[in-house]
């Protein structure tokens, strides 16, 4: 939940509001797409109600714990055992098998990984017989599947993904949506995602618009077409 957010960056002649006094809070179980023009604060938006970047003013709380008041030693725990993340860039090491690069977080936190769980996480995104491909044997919809076994590893109560769907084609993007949509359906997982597209928007909840830092819109089950036709309006008057 995010209350009267501002996030700045910069100083003098430099600085950029990112955000100017956001409040939204995500409903757990559900899923929400972020959306609005090229350096609205989607990101910003995305990065500050994960604890990944810290605003200037306002309060952030993840499962009623107040972000604010948390250490960085904290901040890194709460982010590891409760929050998973998915970019567009899939951040896989090449070197490493998918199980691997599954495993990987797990180990960085100095944890054995238990094989059963990392077997069940690449299943779960329909990957089970690609346990031992590197990412170069791996299609670009596999690699992000992967980053997304890799997310869910443990189970976290939310799911931050930054255009996970960027570099995607549209047959593949509906794979990592309907797993996306699976995740909230099935488990009762909280997804957040930031994305331009709006097909891939047409598969939340609800969608969030952001135009200069701020909520411009708020819509539920709102239709693909809807998403694209009031996006357009906005981009169009920027
Ligand atoms: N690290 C940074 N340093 C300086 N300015 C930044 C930084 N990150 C973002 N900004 C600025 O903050 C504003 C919001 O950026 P943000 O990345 O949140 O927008 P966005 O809506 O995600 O954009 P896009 O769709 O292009 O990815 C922009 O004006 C951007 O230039």
């Amino acid at each position: 939940m995010l209350r009267e957010v501002r996030a700045v960056y910069g100083t003098g002649p430099t600085r950029v509001t990112a955000l100017d006094g956001v409040t939204v809070g995500f409903d757990s179980g559900t899923f929400t797409a972020v959306m609005g023009p090229s350096g609205s604060g989607k990101s910003t938006l995305l990065h500050c109600a994960a604890g990944l970047d810290r605003p200037v003013e306002g309060t952030v709380t993840i499962e009623g714990t107040l972000l604010n008041a948390l250490d960085e030693t904290a901040l890194t725990r709460l982010r590891r055992d409760r929050i998973g993340f998915v970019f567009q860039a899939y951040n896989l090491v090449s070197s490493l098998t998918a199980a691997q690069n599954v495993a990987l977080p797990v180990r960085l936190a100095g944890r054995r990984p238990d094989p059963d769980q990392v077997a069940a996480a690449l299943a779960a995104v329909g990957l089970a017989g690609r346990a031992g491909h590197r990412p170069s044997q791996l299609s670009g919809g596999e690699q992000q599947r992967v980053a997304l076994a890799r997310a869910l590893l443990r189970r976290p109560a939310v799911v931050f993904a930054d255009e996970p769907t960027g570099a995607l084609d549209s047959a593949t993007s509906r794979q990592v949506l309907d797993i996306l949509r699976g995740l909230v359906d099935r488990d009762g997982q909280t997804v957040v995602m930031v994305t331009h597209d709006p097909m891939a928007a047409g598969y939340a909840d609800r969608v969030l618009i952001l135009a200069d830092g701020r909520l411009v819109e708020d819509l539920t089950d709102a239709s693909a077409e809807d998403i694209a036709a009031r996006t357009a309006r906005l981009e169009a008057s920027c």
